[in-house]
């Protein structure tokens, strides 16, 4: 178990990145890529926030080295990156689709302006971001394929995932059928399973943080909140989306990897339901209380199998939760099914493939606030 010291550590360098107020770091994009990037800044309050730390120098534009290694120098830019056009709003700053002219493959890139990620105090997390991205390669966790820095800005490319967010698509459909979230859920604990014997925490498993591919398959994205955490340490900071945080982590740990089979826990409930066990409260206090007090008893409109999974991982007490892959292979809910990722992604998921042209879908990509549902 960390001691104090290691805790401060933790607190001082995972702080979940903010919304911002402007961007002035785009200078050299269009400025319809700019203006469009603005229009998802309300959307983007989702995450639980822990604190904030301000650069008392303000932003130094000419840092270069501070980025370094993790984002190398390319001010000369990416000539053979065509920028096909703005995908959504991040924390801060926009996500870009662009084409590879040299290989013909299309990639996301998230830009994120200097001046912002020093005046938000989120230095560290950012290059602790790629550093795990860059680590992991699998099947079902979205692949970094380059980061750098210009002169402002901070990019990172990831591959293009043409179909979207999770969330959105269970805004449309209200709750998916067992047979689908039992091909999510083997997808995402594959990817779990994965991380945690790599030593990496997620941290943030939800379903904003999903994207899917043209076939409706699942890519875990997103780990500005991840952490490495050696067999047998634990960590102590208050992170995540209040709704899917562990009992352990809204109470100030000590917590390890079992929280994300929590956080897994609630994702296919709602998944499978159409609603969370809980309504969003306003504050960590209150959610542990709120989670302290519920039974969480399963809806009779599930099947015993798929409850037992549920009732497994959400167990309150992290040493007798359901918390490693092969337990969760073994579980009656997967019954006859291969884990083996090409096998999983043979066939579309089909309700995805469905609402993919809904006329309502790009709207509601632009609001993903998973703390609005109860
Ligand atoms: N590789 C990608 N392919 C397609 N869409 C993407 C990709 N990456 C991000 N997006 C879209 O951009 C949105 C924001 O991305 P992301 O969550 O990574 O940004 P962020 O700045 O880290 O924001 P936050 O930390 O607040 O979630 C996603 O919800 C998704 O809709």
């Amino acid at each position: 178990m960390g001691g104090d010291g290691s805790k401060n550590k933790e607190s001082a360098s995972v702080v979940k990145r903010r919304s911002l107020s402007c961007h002035q770091g785009f200078l050299s994009l269009p400025a319809q890529l700019v203006h469009h990037s603005l229009l998802r800044r309300s959307a983007r309050h989702r995450e639980y926030p822990v604190s904030e730390q301000s650069n008392p120098e303000g932003p130094r534009l000419e840092f270069i080295s501070i980025f370094l290694p993790e984002f190398p120098h390319r001010f000369t830019g990416h000539k053979h990156l065509q920028i096909l056009g703005f995908v959504a709003k991040g924390s801060f700053g926009p996500i870009l689709k662009v084409k590879d002219m040299s290989k013909d493959e299309t990639y996301a890139i998230k830009v994120l302006p200097k001046a912002e990620v020093l005046r938000n105090g989120v230095l560290q997390q950012s290059k602790e971001e790629v550093i795990i991205q860059r680590q992991v390669r699998h099947p079902f966790v979205l692949s970094l394929r380059d980061c750098w820095q210009s002169q402002s800005n901070l990019f990172i490319m990831c591959d293009y995932c043409s179909t979207g967010d999770l969330y959105t698509y269970w805004t449309l459909k209200g709750c998916f059928d067992e047979r689908d979230v039992r091909v999510f859920a083997a997808e995402l604990g594959s990817a779990l399973g994965f991380l945690h014997d790599f030593g990496i925490m997620h941290r943030d498993v939800k379903m904003e943080n999903i994207l899917l591919t043209d076939k409706g398959h699942l890519r875990l994205t997103d780990f500005g909140l991840s952490r490495r955490l050696e067999h047998g340490d634990r960590a102590y900071t208050i992170c995540g989306t209040i709704q899917y945080m562990a009992p352990e982590v809204l109470s100030g740990g000590p917590y390890s990897h079992a929280a994300d089979w929590w956080s897994l826990g609630i994702l296919l409930y709602a998944l499978a339901t159409g609603g969370f066990p809980l309504p969003a409260e306003a504050d960590h206090c209150d959610m542990l209380t709120s989670v302290s007090e519920c039974p969480y008893d399963m809806p009779a409109s599930l099947s015993p199998a798929l409850a037992f999974l549920l009732i497994e991982l959400l167990c309150k007490i992290p040493t007798r939760r359901l918390r490693c892959l092969e337990l969760f292979q073994g579980q009656k809910f997967f019954h006859g099914m291969s884990f083996d990722s090409q096998l999983l992604q043979k066939s579309p998921i089909e309700p995805i493939l469905e609402l993919k042209n809904h006329p309502d879908r790009p709207e509601r990509s632009m609001r993903g606030c998973a703390g609005h549902l109860g």
